[in-house]
């Protein structure tokens, strides 16, 4: 791990400096609230703050992969050091938590690069490609397709068009791990001092791609069962790890779910905005209205409709999380100012009272 270590000096410059007493810091892990923080001295286990902590109002407002902080550095070495504040993030990749709640769940911050990987096998899902696509719109990151597995595609060039068709201005490599192929040309295109994130279901070959750009075998991978072409999740915890090159990559656990909490529909799906602006009715639907330039679009084969459909899709599905998360965010913020709304409505009572 030692020799991976970011030179942070070379990165600090991008970011405020820390108070006095305090030492700026890159959270490189994190599991259960328990943090590993590189600095220019080296890396350390840290902690969270206990006033911190009572101020964070979700795990949203917790540090994560990425995320910029300013320590307090342990007498000796081996002591944790504590994490006394975060930095303002530029970037910041939420998923939604498995499970019906929309609670948030962060997966890594001030991402400069999300490298959506996608498997020409089976894998192979246009309709998740473009949520993927929204999502990073949302992030504030920029957005890049990789499709593995090339050896496995069932029919590349119909592949690769329909790709190319939905990642518009997105960058799209394409690669065959088994031969490396495409990898030298994904390695000149990383910047130094960039961060990249690899998003994508679990046994695409994120964990492959990444030994191949390390040129070591440091993160185990593992064969995907033959029938679904699943992964078996082999990565669990969140990576930060530095290239050769000095790009700095983070390998995400496999998502099989990949819940839309914030996304960017609008500008993933611009083709069908563009066009509704030619709808004669402003609040139109695309469904059944008449002079719907997106539905003449599909008519006169210019959109597909299963374009419209996904879009449609992703629409409604962010409408619904977002009003989940709202709900879940207030109601987690009346916990910890009241301990449960039952307390609420009786202190409201009680104020209600007093000024009577
Ligand atoms: N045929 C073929 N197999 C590949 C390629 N890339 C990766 N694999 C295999 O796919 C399997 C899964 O690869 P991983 O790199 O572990 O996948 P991952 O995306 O990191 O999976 P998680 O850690 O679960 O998220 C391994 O058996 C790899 O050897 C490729 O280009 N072609
Ligand atoms: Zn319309």
């Amino acid at each position: 791990m030692e020799d991976r270590i970011l030179k942070l000096n070379e990165y600090s410059a991008l970011n405020q400096p820390a108070a006095s007493g305090l030492t700026l810091a890159r959270v490189s892990a994190t599991s259960h609230q328990q943090y590993t923080v590189i600095t220019t001295a080296g890396s350390f286990a840290a902690v969270v703050a206990g006033r911190f902590a009572n101020l964070a109002l979700g795990p949203e407002d917790f540090p994560t992969v990425g995320d910029w902080v300013q320590v307090r550095l342990p007498q000796t070495p081996t002591d944790v050091a504590v994490i006394e504040r975060l930095n303002p993030r530029q970037t910041v990749f939420l998923r939604k938590a498995a499970g019906r709640a929309a609670q948030a769940q962060l997966v890594a911050a001030n991402i400069d690069w999300l490298l959506v990987c996608m498997a020409l096998d089976a894998n192979y899902n246009v309709a998740r490609l473009e949520r993927y696509l929204a999502i990073a719109a949302a992030s504030g990151a920029q957005a890049a397709v990789v499709l593995t597995k090339k050896d496995r595609a069932s029919d590349l060039t119909a592949q690769l068009t329909a790709v190319q068709a939905v990642a518009a201005a997105a960058p799209v490599f394409v690669c065959d791990a088994t031969k490396r192929d495409g990898i030298a040309a994904l390695q000149q295109w990383l910047t130094p001092q960039a961060t990249y994130a690899l998003i994508g279901s679990s046994g695409v070959g994120k964990s492959t791609l990444i030994n191949l750009l390390l040129g070591t075998q440091t993160i185990a991978t593992q064969a995907v069962r033959a029938q679904d072409a699943h992964g078996r999740h082999t990565t669990t915890a969140r990576q930060f790890l530095r290239l050769p090159n000095g790009s700095m990559v983070i390998d995400t656990p496999g998502m099989r779910e990949l819940g839309l909490i914030q996304a960017d529909v609008a500008q993933t799906f611009d083709d069908i905005q563009t066009l509704a602006q030619q709808c004669r009715f402003r609040d139109c639907t695309h469904t059944k209205e008449p002079g719907c330039a997106v539905q003449a679009a599909i008519a006169a084969g210019a959109l597909p409709a299963a374009r419209l459909a996904s879009y449609q899709q992703l629409q409604q599905e962010q409408a619904q999380n977002q009003a989940l998360r709202g709900k879940a965010r207030e109601n987690a913020k009346i916990k910890r100012m009241f301990g449960s709304k039952k307390q609420m409505h009786a202190m409201i009572k009680a104020a209600k009272h007093r000024r009577r």
